[in-house]
């Protein structure tokens, strides 16, 4: 989904036709593509010909709209983007044989967190109870419920997140075994049932640990997302979610560690694969 090819000749051809000298070298050689929809990173010098760069650029790669790259943020994570071209930001992107519906400019869909919607279908097992506790469209758990045949709660807050959870759990036909609920995870009612805990979420994720904690079996593996500055890794974050987890009556153990991406400078996105198991 992330090009890295240098400006594809026909771009650069047209356009060199109709921008003035030397703004050709800026035009961007990264975008991401998301379906039928792109993502394209521009400088401020190219301001006036926006409209007019995605429209060449959609017409090359093929895709029906443009989006200038905005940031992510919120309690919903929502995305803030730019139409540059088109008008339509609905998708359906396909990754790992899974098919993802999103509108592009209002839900996260991050290219640098694909390997672990990739290492997700692998991790998780036929017939265990996941409950994924931030469930987005399902991009770590429609992994698990298509690829890993996991029985799967997913719960969303965002009622136009919600809509696309239910879609593509229709979209994947895994409505036998992944169940969607559109509630604050907090207010989720199951207590002491999940074999596994997605917990994709970051900056505030300690503050549903202890809810995390009901949710799971006396013993349980938890995929903690967190963001954590540089200077206290490696012992965070896995130190505060133990220190939680024992308040609470759990012990916590370490299986696995992973950087996802940079959040900020001198901040990072990381994953802790935690096994807990009541004291
Ligand atoms: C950043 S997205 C991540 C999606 C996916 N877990 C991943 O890691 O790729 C987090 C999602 O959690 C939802 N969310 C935030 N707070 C929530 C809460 N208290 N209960 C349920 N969902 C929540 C947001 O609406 C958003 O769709």
């Amino acid at each position: 989904m992330r090009s890295t090819r240098v400006i594809k000749p026909r771009i650069r051809e047209t356009l060199s036709r109709e921008l003035p000298g030397g703004l050709v070298e800026l035009l961007p050689k990264h975008w991401v593509q998301i379906g039928d929809v792109l993502i394209l990173p521009l400088r401020p010098e190219l301001e006036p010909y926006k409209h007019r760069i995605a429209e060449v650029y959609a017409q090359v790669i093929g895709v029906k709209t443009v989006l200038r790259k905005g940031r992510i943020g919120g309690e919903f994570r929502e995305t803030n983007y730019e139409v540059l071209y088109g008008s339509d930001t609905v998708t359906v992107h396909v990754e790992n044989g899974i098919r993802y519906k999103l509108d592009v400019a209002k839900v996260m869909f991050s290219p640098a967190n694909v390997k672990e919607r990739v290492r997700m279908a692998k991790v998780a097992k036929s017939g265990e109870l996941v409950v994924d506790m931030f469930a987005g469209i399902g991009h770590l758990s429609l992994p698990m419920a298509v690829h890993g045949k996991a029985r799967v709660i997913a719960i969303e807050k965002s009622p136009y997140t919600f809509q696309f959870l239910v879609e593509n759990i229709e979209l994947n036909r895994v409505q036998d075994r992944m169940t969607a609920y559109n509630i604050d995870n907090r207010d989720f009612p199951g207590e002491n049932i999940a074999d596994r805990i997605l917990m994709g979420y970051v900056v505030t994720t300690h503050e549903f640990i202890p809810k995390a904690l009901s949710i799971a079996k006396d013993e349980a593996v938890i995929h903690y997302h967190n963001t954590v500055p540089e200077r206290l890794m490696p012992e965070e974050p896995f130190r505060t979610f133990r220190e939680i987890a024992r308040e609470h009556g759990y012990e916590a153990e370490k299986l696995n560690e992973l950087v996802i991406k940079r959040y900020a400078p001198g901040v990072w996105h990381v994953v802790v694969d935690v096994r807990v198991f009541k004291k």
